[in-house]
């Protein structure tokens, strides 16, 4: 394991390794640049093959953290945490606290929230240990959901405005893969707002539900892909945009909540070479953590909602500066990100 020379290492300013032999913690956090602020990024508990496999987690995430954060016009830097461990057998009190002291010994350039394996309790735990956490109800922004929701919304109707000139997404026909707490959420607004919903979801409770409340057309989980619609929202899965789903995909615009939506990068130039709109996932995905920002004992929800609707607008440059130099979006959003973090940086090296 060679942090330095590592190839995710990307110039991370700080990367701290605990190993406490009585609770069993083995864990890594990684703070890639805090020149907007302080890091914020989710901990992971993952049964890593391998010490490397964990580095190079920490070291992507914490990464695509300073992105988000930056995009997002959060004044917070970006940082992750991974545990190395199964969460199915290794989770303990201990293990937690552990944890909770290990944040809180770089004394607040990193907080902690959940992520894949790490549940609000655990958190919880940790917050006997440190202040440095967020996400947790006690803060006052709750489950992220139904903000990722309403940024998700936004999105999707900053992109009918750029790709098919439509003011609102009335009369606008969107496909939702997965109806859980994202995608229900998002079904509802685009309901509320005259959107026409095809659905799908292996959970078929969920999707009769959704048949019934937004009078949804149900199609099966792998007919989502190619069916005739304006927009595909991925609100499940990642990965969904590859070789496969291309040969089927139809909509003009691609946008959702999901995660790491692109296969490889390549996928996205193909998407932009065939003049599908994709809202990088990123971009799109980020009112749950624009929503954790605001949490305090000053929490106001209407205050945090009007910060997420500014995806809308982020996303509308994004699409200009893709339609006015010919790059793909996902480049596009990664230049304005680096703009605005780097930026910070320069001007703070000549005060
Ligand atoms: N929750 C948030 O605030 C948030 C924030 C950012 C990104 N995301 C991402 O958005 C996506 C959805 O998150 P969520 O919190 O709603 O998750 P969730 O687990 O509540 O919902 C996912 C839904 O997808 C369904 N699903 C699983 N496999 C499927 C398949 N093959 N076809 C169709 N449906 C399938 C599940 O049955 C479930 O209903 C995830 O990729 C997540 O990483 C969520």
């Amino acid at each position: 394991m060679t942090p330095f020379s590592h190839p995710e290492f990307d110039g991370h300013e700080e990367i701290a390794f605990c190993n406490d032999t009585e609770s069993g913690l083995k864990a890594i956090i990684a703070i890639h640049n805090t020149n907007r602020g302080p890091a914020l990024g989710g901990c992971r508990m993952w049964p890593y093959e391998s010490d490397d496999e964990a580095l190079t987690d920490a070291l992507r995430l914490s990464r695509g953290m300073t992105y988000k954060s930056a995009l997002a016009g959060l004044d917070m830097g970006g940082g992750k945490s991974v545990i190395i461990g199964d969460a199915k057998t290794m989770k303990s009190e201990a293990l937690f606290r552990a944890m909770g002291r290990f944040v809180d010994s770089l004394g607040g350039r990193y907080s902690i929230a959940e992520d894949v394996g790490i549940s609000v309790a655990d958190v919880q735990t940790m917050a006997q240990e440190t202040e440095f956490v967020a996400g947790t109800p006690e803060r006052g922004a709750g489950d992220p959901s139904p903000s990722t929701a309403y940024g998700v919304y936004m999105g999707i109707r900053a992109a009918v405005a750029q790709r098919l000139n439509r003011a609102s997404v009335s009369g606008i026909t969107v496909a939702v893969q997965g109806l859980g707490s994202v995608g229900w959420n998002l079904c509802k607004y685009l309901a509320d707002d005259g959107a026409k919903l095809i659905v799908t979801d292996i959970d078929q409770v969920a999707v009769a539900r959704a048949v019934k409340s937004f009078g949804a057309v149900a199609v099966a989980p792998d007919a989502i892909y190619g069916v005739e619609a304006d927009v595909f929202a991925p609100c499940a899965l990642g990965a969904v945009i590859n070789d496969e789903t291309l040969k089927v995909l139809q909509t003009p615009i691609v946008a959702g909540s999901s995660n790491n939506q692109l296969a490889e990068p390549r996928h996205g130039t193909e998407l932009h070479k065939r003049g599908i709109l994709y809202a990088p996932d990123y971009v799109i995905n980020a009112g749950g953590v624009i929503n954790i920002s605001h949490e305090g004992p000053a929490y106001d929800q209407e205050r945090a909602f009007a910060h997420v609707a500014k995806i809308h607008d982020t996303l509308t440059e994004i699409f200009k500066r893709s339609a006015a130099s010919g790059v793909p979006t996902f480049q596009a959003a990664d230049r304005l990100a680096e703009e605005r973090f780097q930026r910070v940086s320069l001007a703070s090296s000549a005060a």
